[in-house]
């Protein structure tokens, strides 16, 4: 006989109770669940196999403490994570976090999201993610180079690239990649591709540093596509100036969009002008070599204003994308950004915008391209430098490119299956989450009750 499904309600209650004060944990799953519970309504073999509850219960999370020697030799004690989220499609994938934020909460939200995000890009990539309550910001390469050698010496037990491939995030790049790998690499005496995000001189992939930011816009195109739009002549807000929304702002303009802001955590960036490449390479050294703040840009270029403590969602545009940390726009930006006629929202960062944001939004009927689907090309090209370091091959980056426009497009065609309104517009969060799902819960259906 077969079962009734429970009620939502009934099932977030649960969930609530299991993970107390993991309120972002619960917010991702909540979010999945809603568009779920409908589609699997009369799909007994779903609801009957408790898929989701199973998927909301990471397969195993490993919490260890990571000490470390600062510059003044004294001795620092930080706590690190591994959320191995489930594995059904393929080895745990997902990048690494080191930022003060970080706690068990914020990680588990992060592997739930990335477990249906994989699925979409249709790589048998599982979903994982880890980090640590470090924040790199302010300390020496000396420094970050100890606590990344102690971090690894961790975390090498728990992964490899048929168990658990780890790679970057906010607080993580080709820097504290390249001493996780040489930790992993000296521990294991095995020169293997245990890490994406891994720089070219030691096997890592062409167009990955790009791939997030190139990836969402192409996701971005095909969706002003299908709504017969398109790039070009729009103006554009980015929040953050990180490896997203850096990459994303570059390819914005070339495909022929004004972007006009910027931002870091200590505020925002207003270039009524836009930010050309001259401007991108100015920010991009500023950003990413030389860790400086984006307040510097007012005393490079003229006519742009620096607003503190702000973020950019009030600034009149056609397109915004938050490509900075979860809930950094909430649904009175939401409301801001309709009224001022913003045609599509495209989320860079996991999570970005709050759930009453994401309602404001879905109402509205405006394109709004969810993270798990838009931010997706970043790890489908880590996909792609595993396959490259397991075949011993380099690929060249238009071959690259190539793969990435195909996988977004594909993305997108899968969301607007599942996601299609009776009057032909797109849902694309009700597909993501539906399409994201079937495949890693059909493969758990073929393991039984494991
Ligand atoms: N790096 C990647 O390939 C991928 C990253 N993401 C997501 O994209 C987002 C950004 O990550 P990355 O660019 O890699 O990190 P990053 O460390 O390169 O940059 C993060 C940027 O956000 C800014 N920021 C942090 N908190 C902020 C706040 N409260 N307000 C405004 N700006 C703030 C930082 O100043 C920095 O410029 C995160 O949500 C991450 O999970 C998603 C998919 C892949
Ligand atoms: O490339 C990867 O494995 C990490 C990507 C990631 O962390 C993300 O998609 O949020």
């Amino acid at each position: 006989m077969s079962k009734t499904a429970p009620k939502l309600e009934t099932f977030m209650e649960g969930l609530r109770e299991r993970n107390p004060g993991q309120d972002e944990f619960v917010q991702a799953v909540h979010e999945v669940a809603h568009d779920i519970w409908g589609w699997i309504a009369d799909k007994p073999e779903y609801h009957e196999a408790e898929i989701l509850r199973r998927i909301a219960e990471p397969d195993r999370i490993v919490s260890f403490r990571v000490c470390w020697e600062d510059d003044e030799h004294n001795i620092r004690v930080e706590r690190g994570w591994r959320v191995q989220n489930n594995n059904a499609i393929g080895p745990y994938k997902g990048g690494l976090r080191f930022d003060e934020s970080v706690n068990e909460s914020v990680l588990k939200f992060l592997a739930f999201e990335q477990t249906f995000k994989n699925s979409l890009t249709g790589l048998p990539l599982g979903g994982g993610k880890g980090g640590a309550n470090f924040n790199p910001k302010g300390k020496s390469d000396a420094e970050v180079m100890r606590f990344c050698q102690s971090y690894m010496t961790e975390l090498f037990r728990h992964i490899g690239p048929h168990t658990d491939v780890p790679a970057g995030d906010i607080g993580v790049g080709s820097r504290e990649i390249g001493y996780l790998f040489g930790q992993y690499k000296r521990l294991t005496n095995r020169w293997e591709g245990a890490l994406t995000g891994k720089a070219l001189d030691y096997g890592g992939s062409e167009l990955r540093p790009e791939a997030t930011g190139y990836g969402a816009i192409y996701f971005l195109r095909a969706a002003l596509e299908q709504a017969k739009d398109g790039l070009d002549g729009k103006t554009a807000v980015i929040s953050g100036s990180g490896n997203v929304a850096l990459h994303a702002a570059r390819k914005l303009v070339s495909e022929g969009a004004k972007v006009v802001t910027l931002s870091d955590s200590d505020g925002y960036i207003h270039d009524p002008d836009g930010f050309d490449d001259a401007k991108l390479d100015f920010v991009f050294d500023l950003k990413l070599e030389r860790r400086g703040r984006m307040s510097e840009y007012v005393d490079q270029f003229k006519g742009a204003s620096f607003h503190e403590g702000e973020n950019p969602w009030n600034v009149a545009c056609d397109l915004a994308l938050p490509c900075a940390t979860q809930n950094e726009l909430d649904e009175n930006d939401a409301k801001t950004l309709i009224e001022n006629g913003a045609v599509a929202i495209c989320e860079g960062a996991n999570m970005p915008s709050t759930t009453a944001a994401t309602d404001r939004f879905r109402d509205a009927g405006l394109i709004f391209a969810p993270a798990k689907a838009a931010n997706a090309g970043g790890v489908a090209v880590s996909g792609l430098e595993m396959s490259q370091n397991a075949e011993r091959v380099s690929w060249e980056s238009e071959k690259l490119d190539r793969m990435l426009t195909s996988l977004m497009c594909d993305i997108h065609d899968k969301c607007a299956a599942y996601g299609e309104r009776d009057d032909g517009s797109v849902d694309y969060a009700r597909g993501a989450n539906i399409a994201g799902f079937k495949k890693v819960a059909d493969a758990m259906l073929a393991y039984g009750v494991v």
